[in-house]
């Protein structure tokens, strides 16, 4: 059995059996319903302590990156919009993290290599296939948020996005998100204006615990993570897949989000 995943109650090794069906089922209802769905109680506790023992002692400025800077939502210039355009209100992220290259070998690893995981997220999402990155940096990272640090608005260069997290904050750190903001066809600038003044009442959020595997439409999903309160960090792991083999982060990108390009 693979050691890291409550295959028992997810199983998704065996992908053609009812109970992994109706898994897939769900997934795809509360997709519809929400734009995300959660498996909690996915990572087995060994597997996590094994991680946050790993983890928690390299969430620091002298193992990790610091990713600390102020950004708009789409974490790149718009050109199309004139400088000043309330959707281009910058924020602020702070956090720790962990490239895939720092975290070899550990159980986050093997889950994010796991083939049937990969099948079973593209399953849920109606792809024929899903692809780990070959990006030895972006294809998976651990971020850590201590007291007072957040991830601010954003969306996603992913369609979508799957965390696992590994250590729940004592309060703050909660996942905060606004489904279908905007669509391939439409940026709707005016809404994004709106959510980043606080006026969206489509906003919703949730606090996971340990070992609840997350899966969300981050492209046109806005979300955030508010800051952490306490003495207890936040620790995440973030996994990315493709629809097609072969995408890695751009230099500039990998830069950006991770202080070096290789
Ligand atoms: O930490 C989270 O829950 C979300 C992470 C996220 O949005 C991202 O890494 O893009
Ligand atoms: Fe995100």
């Amino acid at each position: 059995m693979f050691p890291a995943i409550d295959l028992e109650r997810y199983p998704l090794h065996r992908p053609d059996s009812p109970a992994c069906t109706a898994l897939v089922a769900r997934c795809k209802a509360d997709l519809a319903q929400d734009g995300m769905f959660n498996l909690e109680g996915f990572m087995l506790p060994d597997a996590i302590a094994e991680t946050v023992a790993f983890a928690a002692p390299r969430l620091n400025a002298e193992h990790a990156f610091t990713h600390a800077r102020r950004h708009n939502i789409y974490f790149r210039p718009v050109p199309e919009l004139p400088a000043g355009h309330p959707a281009l209100a910058e924020v602020e992220t702070r956090n720790f993290t962990l490239c895939a290259d720092q975290c070899a070998g550990t159980p986050v690893d093997a889950i994010y290599s796991w083939r049937p995981l990969a099948d079973f997220l593209a399953r849920t999402m109606d792809h024929q296939a899903l692809y780990p990155m070959p990006d030895p940096l972006a294809r998976f990272n651990v971020m850590g948020y201590p007291d007072g640090w957040g991830l601010n608005w954003h969306f996603d260069r992913s369609q979508f996005t799957t965390t696992l997290l590994l250590q729940a904050p004592l309060a703050g750190g909660d996942f905060v998100y606004r489904s279908d903001l905007r669509t391939q066809d439409d940026p709707n600038y005016d809404g994004v204006a709106a959510l980043l003044r606080g006026k969206d009442e489509k906003v919703r959020s949730f606090k996971a615990e340990a070992g609840t595997l997350n899966v969300f439409k981050g492209r046109n999903t806005a979300h955030r993570v508010t800051p952490v309160e306490g003495e207890v960090p936040r620790i995440i792991a973030v996994f990315t897949y493709y629809d097609r083999p072969g995408v890695t982060f751009t230099r500039e990108e990998r830069i950006g989000f991770y202080g070096r390009a290789e």
